[in-house]
């Protein structure tokens, strides 16, 4: 549940629904309707059966007729309650497929959006709630089918009571739905306690679980041992179970004035029905099978009433919830991507990418990161980004792969600018492995060739030789059908840090793209491992143009050219020489490091490998 505005009104979201429906499974929309009227008779014979009975005994019928009566009660009672059963059966799968295409179309969206949507709060919080409304056979997407079926039932059955009651005084009619209005309204105000102050108690109970989850990980039985952190745990889940507690305690309070006010209205209007059919009865104008029948009816005619509102309500609510899907799946996506134009057909493969005048500014940041900087990355260069921490050496290559626009300037791809190309071709251009690579929760295989379907195995083997790691696949007991992935496979390998960075050069390799951009993704490696893997790399792949951004400058000392990013821009360019020679900045970390390994006993392994 969620108060925020939604863009979708309720009429807008249902027609949404009901055109999943059409399309996933159009059975539920015949189960919303058959399913209420078959309800509704069923409502029906319950509530003629006690009148119609007791005007037979009454009228003392032949005992075969009035077994007959019963027989055609009960059977009637017991045909539909199995039909109802049946269709509910057969269209339960329904409702959970078309719910299950939604949360398709969300993770389609969500893994192909513009990159720079994933960065923004809007897209972030809507991300969130759409996991709430469609998480669950009782969130949003599920629960509005039952929604609208006990809608359409209830106004049938509203329709047909009032048919029932029609010789009723209209007074008794207006007592009967003002008890119910009072009802609904009463629950409502429990109902708008509830959405005004349930965001403190969710934020109380997010952060219970997230402490549970703490206190259960592994990863963190370390810190918890070590730190002390028992006691501070304990009590900040003591600080939050009293604000859901509290919470939990106005909630019930809250529920009981409703109930109570449920059962004042109740006993108004009884008491007001029952007067006036009493006397009715007594002035002779009614009997009693129909005292029986137009009481219940009175009743009846409450839950009608406050059926039909409750679930408009609750049908709005589900709006909301309809709504953040709709938002999301039509969430604005500023790149291009079919209705982009097709890369150019380069024969030679010869590309060059051009930075122009570029600045990027993330969103709500005061500063720029990067400030009108120029580069231009030639064909077949291989080229290292450094820079201290938070340099913007990231960014730069985010910008370079298309992940990010810049916020002024361009970027050229062989001179035209790559905002108007399909960006999942561009995409095509870039081998890259990330600080926060991930491994795919399947084989080993899979990993390389990064697909399910059509795997070159030859291929895959190739670029497992040459990364380096075919011995070690090849100890395992189902080799490169060895699955990855704890979370998901409960058998699956570890690979240690080492491997897992040849499985990503494998990809890499794999992948066989102009450009390789290695965005350090080497920090858990030791330095000689670092700087052997930077070789691999620069020995396989020849020829493709490369981007190497690391904070151990021997690592990338071979580069063509290394620029070092510093003040929003490239503060120094050159060859590893000729900066060792400007003795500026690059020249003075390099002899950092070098005396640090050096002086670490790590013998200048990192420059020497
Ligand atoms: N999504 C973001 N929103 C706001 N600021 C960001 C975001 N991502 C990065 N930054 C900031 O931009 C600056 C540059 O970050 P970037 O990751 O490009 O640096 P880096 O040179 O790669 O750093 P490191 O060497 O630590 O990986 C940093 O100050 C960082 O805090």
């Amino acid at each position: 549940m969620n108060n925020h505005k939604s863009e979708y009104g309720v009429i807008q979201t249902i027609r949404f629904m009901i055109r999943q429906a059409v399309k996933e499974a159009p059975a539920v929309l015949v189960w919303l309707v058959v399913d209420a009227i078959l309800a509704l008779i069923l409502q029906l014979l319950e509530l003629y059966v006690t009148p119609v009975l007791l005007r037979d005994i009454e009228e003392q019928i032949a005992l075969k007729e009035l077994v007959t009566t019963i027989l055609f009660f009960s059977s009637g009672i017991l045909l539909l309650t199995g039909l109802k059963e049946y269709i509910n059966n057969a269209t339960y799968q329904g409702k959970i497929e078309i719910r299950m295409s939604l949360c398709k179309a969300i993770t389609e969206k969500i893994g192909a959006t513009s990159y720079c949507n994933l960065g923004k709060k809007d897209f972030q919080e809507k991300k969130e709630r759409t996991n709430q409304a469609t998480s669950s056979n009782s969130s949003a997407t599920e629960i509005i089918w039952i929604q609208l079926n006990q809608l359409v039932f209830c106004i049938l059955g509203f329709l047909a009571y009032l048919f029932v009651m029609k010789r009723m005084n209209v007074l008794i009619l207006a007592v009967t739905i003002l008890a119910a209005v009072v009802s609904y309204l009463a629950a409502q105000r429990s109902v708008v306690w509830l959405q005004n102050n349930r965001a403190e108690n969710d934020h109380a109970r997010q952060c219970m679980w997230y402490l549970r989850g703490e206190a259960w990980s592994p990863v963190s039985a370390k810190d918890i041992r070590i730190l002390h952190m028992k006691e501070w745990l304990l009590k900040t889940m003591k600080q939050n179970y009293e604000i859901f507690m509290h919470f939990e305690r106005a909630l019930g309070n809250h529920h009981f004035m409703a109930d109570c006010v449920n059962i004042f209205s109740a006993l108004i209007r009884n008491g007001v029905a029952y007067a006036y059919l009493i006397g009715q009865v007594l002035a002779g104008n009614m009997d009693a099978p129909q005292f029986i029948l137009y009481f219940s009816a009175v009743s009846g005619f409450t839950s009608w009433v406050q059926g039909i509102m409750e679930n408009v309500a609750q049908i709005r609510q589900s709006g909301v919830g309809i709504s953040d899907v709709m938002e999301l799946i039509s969430y604005e996506e500023p790149y291009r991507f079919e209705d982009g134009e097709p890369l150019p057909k380069n024969a030679a493969g010869q590309y060059e990418l051009r930075l122009e005048n570029v600045s990027f500014r993330y969103p709500g940041a005061s500063e720029d990161t990067l400030h009108n900087l120029n580069l231009t990355i030639q064909n077949g260069e291989k080229l290292a980004v450094v820079g201290r921490n938070g340099a913007g050496k990231s960014t730069l290559v985010k910008l370079l792969c298309g992940f990010f626009d810049p916020t002024d300037g361009c970027v050229l791809l062989n001179g035209e600018d790559i905002r108007k190309y399909n960006r999942k071709e561009y995409y095509r251009l870039f081998s890259a492995v990330f600080q926060d690579f991930s491994i795919l929760p399947g084989t080993i295989a899979e990993n390389v060739a990064q697909c399910v379907d059509e795997i070159d195995f030859s291929r895959v083997k190739a670029a497992v030789k040459d990364a380096g790691l075919e011995e070690n696949i090849e100890r395992l007991s189902e080799k490169y059908e060895t699955k990855l992935g704890r979370k998901v496979h409960l058998d699956a390998y570890e690979l240690s840090g080492g491997e897992t960075q040849r499985l990503m050069l494998a990809r890499a390799l794999y992948r066989n793209a102009p450009v390789i951009v290695l965005d350090e993704p080497t920090a858990a490696l030791d330095p000689i491992a670092e700087s052997d893997l930077y070789e691999r790399y620069h020995e396989l792949t020849k020829g493709s143009t490369s981007i190497y951004v690391s904070h151990r400058l021997a690592s990338t000392r071979f580069c063509d050219r290394i620029i070092l990013i510093g003040a929003g821009g490239i503060a120094e360019m050159g060859t590893h020489e000729e900066l060792m020679e400007a003795g500026k900045e690059y020249a003075h970390l390099y002899e950092v490091q070098s005396r640090y390994y050096t002086e670490g006993g790590m013998e200048d392994a990192a420059f020497d490998a």
